[in-house]
């Protein structure tokens, strides 16, 4: 990178969201620059999901606001620059796993890895001309992976990223992400389970609303 680029930053200022109109989190701040990961944690229905769907854009900021600087021209504010795996995956089942991977690399813009390429490096290579409806929960949720892989864009959001993974995927998709923050991208995950982020910051939200 070169030495004057300026420094990528995804930052949230006394954000509160809402679900059907009822708060489910308020005055919440944090700041993650290039190379950092921050894990949500806290129990169910505390508003993990709800956060990472804000951030993403996909839910209204109530109050506050969500930032993005240093992203220039390619990806000038946060919804430009955030991938977003939630807990559903994304695809058409009756595509080919190569198939859904093509449409979203179109669909996402900033094409990264080719498509074989990505199922390559979450370990379907040999699968990807079946319909994804055919894939196993794991294998699945490693086809919803390597989206993040065929369009780059720096902000990573992740939502219960390794639901349904073994050990030996979950320990894939580590190295995966570590790969991503020493490219000078981040990381925003929300989790139940440690994901192998050595050195992750960690976002720990309430307590579930009555
Ligand atoms: N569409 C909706 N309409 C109304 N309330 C909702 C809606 N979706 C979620 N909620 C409520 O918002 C709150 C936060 O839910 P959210 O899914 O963000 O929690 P979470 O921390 O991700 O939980 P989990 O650990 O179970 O995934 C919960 O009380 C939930 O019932």
């Amino acid at each position: 990178m070169p030495p004057h680029a300026p420094t990528i930053e995804f930052a949230a200022t006394g954000l509160a969201g809402e679900r059907g109109g009822e708060p489910v989190f308020q005055g919440l701040s944090f700041r993650v620059r290039e190379g950092e990961a921050l894990t949500v944690t806290g129990p169910n229905g505390a508003g993990k999901s709800t956060l990472l769907r804000v951030l993403a854009g996909l839910l209204p900021v109530h109050e506050g606001a969500v930032s993005f600087k240093g992203g220039g021209e390619d990806f000038p504010d946060a919804r430009s620059a955030c991938h977003y795996l939630g807990h559903k995956n994304a695809m058409k089942a009756a595509l080919s796993v190569e198939e859904n991977l093509t449409f979203w690399r179109e669909f996402l813009g900033h094409p990264h890895l080719d498509p074989w390429e990505a199922l390559d490096m979450v370990g379907l290579g040999d699968i990807s001309h079946l319909p994804f409806g055919y894939l196993s929960t794991g294998q699945r949720r490693r086809a919803a992976i390597a989206r993040l892989l065929v369009s780059y864009r720096p902000v990573w959001l992740l939502d219960e990223p390794t639901a349904g993974l073994d050990k030996a995927s979950e320990a894939q998709f580590a190295e995966l992400m570590g790969a991503h923050l020493e490219d000078g991208g981040l990381i925003v995950a929300a989790t139940h389970l440690p994901l192998g982020l050595e050195a992750a910051g960690e976002l720990k939200m309430g307590e579930v609303r009555a």
